[in-house]
């Protein structure tokens, strides 16, 4: 991949800059920016240990200082998208979870605060 492969995308999606055709996650995370107008970026990984404990349904519990030092409390798992959510518009749905999730889970706050 080169720079020049990349594309530009404004918050509704739609492209600005590139030839290419945007990422397919690209629906989850405008949902994301414009829900919390003040986060800088996304980063999106399958790290082995982050997808162990999302497979397991599990939040990743706050047991270190380590983790504290970049994360307020647990770090929570969405909940799965149901058959509807799925079939009716995956991506879409999926940032929708995500949103409600760290909405329900008091997070909010936390993301407009400065580091
Ligand atoms: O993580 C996944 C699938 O597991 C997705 O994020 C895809 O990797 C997105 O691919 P592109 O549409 O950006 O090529």
């Amino acid at each position: 991949m080169k720079p020049s492969d990349m594309v530009v995308v404004d918050l509704d999606g739609k492209v600005v800059e590139g030839d290419m055709n945007p990422s397919s996650d690209t629906p989850p995370h405008t949902y994301l920016y414009n829900h919390f107008p003040n986060i800088g970026g996304i980063t999106h990984t399958h790290s082995p240990w982050g997808v162990s404990f999302a497979a397991a349904k599990m939040d990743i519990p706050a047991v270190s200082t380590t983790h504290a030092d970049t994360f307020y409390g647990d770090i929570p798992c969405a909940p799965a998208l149901n058959e509807e959510q799925i079939k009716d518009a995956y991506e879409l749905n999926t940032g929708k979870v995500i949103v409600d999730e760290l909405k329900n889970a008091g997070l909010t706050r936390m993301l407009y605060q400065p580091c």
